[in-house]
């Protein structure tokens, strides 16, 4: 065993030896805070925040288990650092470091010397270990004077990268923390402020990235993120699945993922639609569409109404109703919150007609009091004040619009009867991803009251916490942490921050967030930000009015209808031209080979954007397949059964997607597919948008002609299935390939 091992083996079980002291010491401290017996509310409260405390840290300490220390930095004064996932100091002495961690300043020359700018930095480590033994250490040495490096341009540990990259996939993203490249370490440590847009090609780690900067971000601005809380948005649920574990394995669990489809409290936007009638309902003419579909709902009679209140007949014709309406609606106040003028205006109304009849002059102001309070109290004028200005909540508002074709055409006028016809549904059907914003949109023009929404959500979140104090329970005794428990410690960890966000509250920021309409974020991250709609931009801009935002995405990537073409036409409207752009450009995912075909079809996009420049190389050229149009599903499942070792993904057009992923079935009984397919089975069956921001060993792109024809973006759609590999990429076919595909090799057979 070579010497250089052994000295990093010592000083890594040295590590070790601290963290399993730290873990003892919190462990026993958690046990003596639970045993307090005081019952008074002071000293339960901070009974409560200890626990929190201590589990948040049993928590981080467990997430950290594996490649604790990754790196070391020899300085040319002769002060050596080490380089890890949290930082530990010597308690017992005077507090010196004995690991830094990533994120501190100190660490920066880790990502970022080079041999042309070595700052300082003599010598770069990458230590390699597995479970706490060190199985290799790679040097560069980056003092020009003592021989220089050689590696890819502009690419830092090289070993330890071409490593990382190397390593087959496992359904999961994992994390990058010991190699980020410097251009990546640029926009992780960019400022909290502003709007940052980071445009990137295919496996550029644009997704690392973000990750890494919600873990930078909580722990340079912990105050103030704490506070307000992080919110990350991804594509789809299997997406947030796909990149869960990679915050814990940092040591942050305080962050909010969500979907579009869930950011209106209460409401899962899952039920698929037409890509059209999701392109529609992301238009910004949707604001206008939902301003009438209220103002609709504020209705005259076209016959006078008839009201028999207490035996008397009264009456309620246009004219009246018109100048109620006409004075609620002039105080420019959201639906609901004008009702009660509204309703105001025609109790007194009614109480003029009823004076009148009465004989006026034989009235004094207490009889008028009296007849309006009774007036307002009888359940028949209630109902026709219902019926005229009805309390509406955003989904009944939505709901009712869906189900009627008068109410769309009114709202909608310009847009066609068959595009029109698309948004029709039966109001038992539930909500789409597209609704979401929608649902939003309307809650800001009726005003809501959701306090009793926000109580249930809260009461759902609570017995969530409930469970995962459980399974915290549980997991203290064991030593493996499992990465799927680990996301009980959100909502462990997201408790401390709700305590010092607001004592009297007991809920957590995350949970608060999730459940309030009207919470604003420190700080949103959006990944694949390239598929929001213009109805989604306002949601998000609502959450967070500061503007510090990330936002990382691909143009050449847009899937959704309703997605972006530029950046600068989507922010426009909110941050004018205040916006950062930083652009990603080397490729860490798929292979030149693969790379240089997709190439082809970005060129066709004509988006202007470069390919990006793949790290390596594997040798293994594409390869294409024609086939009988009989045989092209079971020609797939044939090829899915064969495959080696490694994570294939078997990537369709919408239209045939089901038949081949049977026929795989067929052939590989636990493939993944269906809506929430699962990524960790060793063959999965995806549709394009499915496939979007995930990764495999190995890609199998079926019938791309079908890709192309089945949407407005279907080069896009093409662009994304060829980018998905680490290894490489076969294309079965039965009809004629794009022209981008034409010199693909026959597969040899
Ligand atoms: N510095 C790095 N060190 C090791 N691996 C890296 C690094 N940067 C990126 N990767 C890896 O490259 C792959 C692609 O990264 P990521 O998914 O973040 O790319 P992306 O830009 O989001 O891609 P897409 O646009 O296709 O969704 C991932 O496996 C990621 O772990």
């Amino acid at each position: 065993m070579s010497t250089e091992l052994d000295v990093e083996q010592e000083y890594v079980t040295m590590l070790y030896a601290h963290l399993d002291g730290l873990r003892a010491d919190t462990d026993s401290r958690l046990a003596t805070t639970l045993r307090e017996s005081s019952s008074s509310p002071t000293a339960m409260t901070h009974r409560d925040a200890a626990t929190a405390h201590y589990s948040e840290l049993l928590a981080q300490y467990g997430a950290v288990e594996n490649g604790l220390c990754f790196g070391r930095l020899d300085f040319t004064d002769g002060v050596r650092s080490y380089i890890g996932r949290i930082g530990l100091f010597d308690t017992e002495g005077d507090y010196e470091p004995l690991l830094m961690d990533w994120r501190a300043p100190a660490a920066r020359p880790f990502y970022l010397a080079t041999a042309a700018s070595p700052d300082g930095v003599r010598r770069r480590r990458h230590i390699r270990t597995s479970q706490r033994k060190v199985t290799a250490v790679d040097d560069e040495v980056l003092d020009l004077g003592a021989g220089g490096r050689d590696a890819h341009d502009g690419v830092t540990g090289e070993a330890a990268l071409l490593s990382a990259l190397n390593a087959a996939r496992t359904g999961r993203m994992s994390d990058i923390v010991e190699t980020i490249q410097a251009e990546q370490d640029e926009i992780i440590r960019s400022g909290l402020n502003g709007v940052l847009v980071v445009q990137g090609g295919p496996g550029t780690g644009k997704t690392a990235v973000a990750l890494h900067r919600a873990a930078y971000l909580l722990y340079t601005y912990r105050q103030q993120l704490s506070r307000r809380g992080v919110l990350i948005v991804g594509p789809n649920a299997t997406f947030l699945k796909y990149i869960g574990q990679v915050l814990p394995s940092l040591g942050e669990t305080g962050v909010l993922l969500q979907t579009v489809g869930d950011l209106y409290p209460g409401v899962r936007g899952t039920r698929p639609e037409p890509a059209r009638a999701a392109e529609i309902k992301g238009r910004i003419d949707m604001v206008d569409a939902l301003r009438k579909a209220v103002h609709d709902r504020q209705e005259l009679p076209d016959e006078p109404m008839t009201l028999i209140v207490e035996r008397e007949e009264l009456t309620l014709d246009a004219p009246t109703v018109k100048a109620a309406r006409t004075r609620a609606r002039r105080s420019r106040k959201p639906h609901n919150e004008a009702r009660p003028l509204f309703a105001e205006e025609i109790v007194a109304a009614l109480t003029r007609q009823e004076a009148e009849r009465l004989g006026a002059e034989f009235l004094d102001a207490g009889d008028l009091a009296d007849i309006r309070r009774e007036m307002a109290a009888d359940p028949v004028v209630q109902d026709a004040i219902e019926t005229l200005w009805p309390q509406l909540t955003p989904q009944r508002l939505l709901t009712d619009l869906y189900a009627a074709a008068d109410r769309l055409a009114s709202a909608l006028p310009d847009l066609d009867e068959a595009d029109r016809a698309l948004l029709l549904r039966s109001p038992r059907l539930g909500w789409t991803a597209a609704d979401a914003p929608l649902l939003d949109e309307a809650a800001e023009l009726l005003g809501v009251d959701d306090r009793a929404e926000r109580a249930a959500e809260a009461r759902r979140r609570r017995d969530e916490q409930d469970y995962a104090q459980g399974v915290l329970d549980i997991l203290q005794m064991e030593d493996d942490a499992d990465p799927d428990i680990l996301t009980a410690y959100d909502l462990i960890d997201a408790g401390r921050l709700a305590e010092r966000h607001d004592d009297e509250d007991h809920r957590t920021a995350a949970e608060r967030a999730a459940a309030d309409r009207s919470w604003t974020f420190g700080h949103v991250i959006v990944d694949e930000a390239q598929e929001l709609s213009a109805m989604a931009w306002r949601v998000l801009m609502r959450r967070c009015p500061s503007r510090s935002m990330t936002l990382v995405g691909d143009v050449a990537q847009t899937g959704d209808l309703a997605g972006t073409d530029t950046w600068a036409g989507t922010l426009a409207p909110y941050v004018a031209d205040r916006w950062r752009l930083t652009e990603l450009t080397v490729n860490y995912r798929t292979p030149a080979e693969v790379m240089a075909v997709a190439a082809d079809v970005l060129a066709e996009l004509g988006t202007g954007l470069a390919a990006p420049r793949s790290v390596r190389e594997t040798g293994v050229e594409p390869w294409r397949l024609r086939v009988d149009p009989a045989e092209l599903a079971d020609t797939v499942a044939g090829l899915a059964a064969d495959q080696g070792a490694g994570t294939l993904a078997v990537i369709a057009p919408s239209a045939l997607v089901d038949e081949v992923g049977r026929a795989v079935l067929g052939r590989v009984p636990d493939a993944g597919l269906g809506d929430r397919p699962e990524l960790e089975s060793r063959v999965v069956v995806l549709t394009v948008a499915q496939s979007k921001g995930l990764e495999f060993d190995a890609v199998l792109v079926v019938e791309p002609a079908a890709v192309v024809a089945g949407s407005e973006r279907g080069r896009n759609d093409l662009y994304v299935a060829l980018t998905r590999s680490t290894q490489w990429v076969g294309v079965v076919h039965a009809a004629e390939l794009p022209a981008a595909l034409a010199n693909l090799v026959e597969r040899a057979v």
